[in-house]
């Protein structure tokens, strides 16, 4: 009936005039709240005579499912314009530069000090014909002290010393966690044929650590093979190496006579420093900063190498107390603390 045909043009008037969520419901209130125009058409089916009651209830009802399917496609479309409105307002330009930092607040990474000591010495050596090599943290006994040289009932095989892994390895070797990196160095004896220059940084433990010792640090060891090589040899790399890790051109180095037992002569190195200020140079006193020597023959025998074909020199130094010394660092703690505030300040 025309009552019917006019409400639903109204009704479709008002929804495509809709123009937010907000709008709609007051649409759908108006329609189908309590009070709206089609509840009261169906409120007044009462009054209606019995016979054409039926009729009238059956397309009021039609009428009722129409509009609310319209009022919901009104919604999808207002909703969906609403979500696109919201994606464009929110859009972030990621490649857009971040703001800059207030000076000094920035988060910006830094090397580590130890990681930037062996950048440092890596170049310095590889300008002098070196090579690096690496290799495990936990090693045989025999390459970290038998092949070294060090007898079974040295001191420094008591595990109060050394970290002993429990077990055996596959040659029934004790396994540690290697007391310095010389097992590098034999492995590469044993795996190439000389010449060879090759320095071995690198993690090394030791068991009897406390306050001023700690079970980890990072030692470099150096060892160079070849034929005719002298302490003369020694001398000048470590005396160039010790000049140019310090930067002082002109920096006093001292070789003392000392003992180890994979080198012979072994030759400790001072380098000049004054004691009263810890400035290095040419203070007057001496200060005590790697140890080297002439690789002992039964060292070069135990890898293979003919004493009488072949000669050496090692030399190995703790990388905490040079870049201690470098920077003039007072305690040895703070490298494993990962205190941003120190690591920054050093980085
Ligand atoms: C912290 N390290 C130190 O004070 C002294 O270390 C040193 C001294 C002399 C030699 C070596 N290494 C070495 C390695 C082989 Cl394969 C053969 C002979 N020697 C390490």
């Amino acid at each position: 009936t025309d009552d019917l045909a006019a409400l639903r043009a109204e009704a479709e008037m008002a929804l495509a005039g809709a123009a937010d969520l907000r709008a709609l419901d007051a649409v759908r209130v108006a329609v189908l709240g309590k009070s709206g125009s089609l509840s009261g058409l169906l409120k007044g089916l009462g009054a209606v005579p019995a016979e054409a009651r039926k009729e009238r209830g059956a397309a009021l009802n039609r009428l009722k499912n129409e509009v609310e399917a319209l009022l919901e496609a009104r919604k999808a479309v207002l909703e969906a314009e609403a979500l696109t409105a919201r994606l464009k307002a929110e859009r972030l330009d990621v490649s857009l530069p971040p703001r800059p930092f207030a000076p000094g607040t920035a988060a910006e990474g830094g090397i580590h000090p130890i990681s930037r000591t062996i950048e440092e010495l890596t170049a310095i050596f590889g300008s002098m014909g070196f090579r690096v090599v690496e290799g495990p943290d936990i090693e045989g006994d025999w390459y970290n002290f038998g092949a070294l040289n060090i007898p079974d009932h040295h001191p420094a095989r008591q595990d109060h010393d050394t970290f002993y892994m429990p077990g055996t390895d596959a040659a029934g070797q004790r396994l540690v966690l290697r007391t310095q990196t010389s097992p590098l160095q034999i492995r590469t004896m044993l795996g190439e044929p000389p010449p060879i220059r090759i320095i071995a940084p690198g993690r090394t433990y030791r068991a009897d650590h406390d306050a001023t010792h700690s079970p980890m640090f990072h030692q470099v060891e150096g060892l160079v093979i070849d034929r005719g090589i002298t302490l003369g040899h020694l001398k000048g790399c470590l005396t160039d190496f010790l000049r140019a890790f310090f930067g002082i051109s002109d920096l006093p180095v001292r070789f003392r006579s000392s003992y180890f037992p994979f080198t012979e002569p072994s030759m400790e190195v001072d380098i000049g420093w004054n004691r009263k200020t810890g400035e290095l140079g040419g203070g007057g006193d001496w200060l005590e900063i790697l140890g080297s020597g002439m690789v002992h023959p039964k060292v070069l025998a135990n890898c293979g190498l003919d004493p009488r074909e072949w000669q050496g020199f090692a030399f190995g130094m703790g990388i905490e107390r040079i870049t201690m010394l470098k920077h003039g660092m007072p305690d040895l703690r703070p490298f494993y603390e990962s205190d941003l505030r120190w690591l920054r300040h050093w980085a």
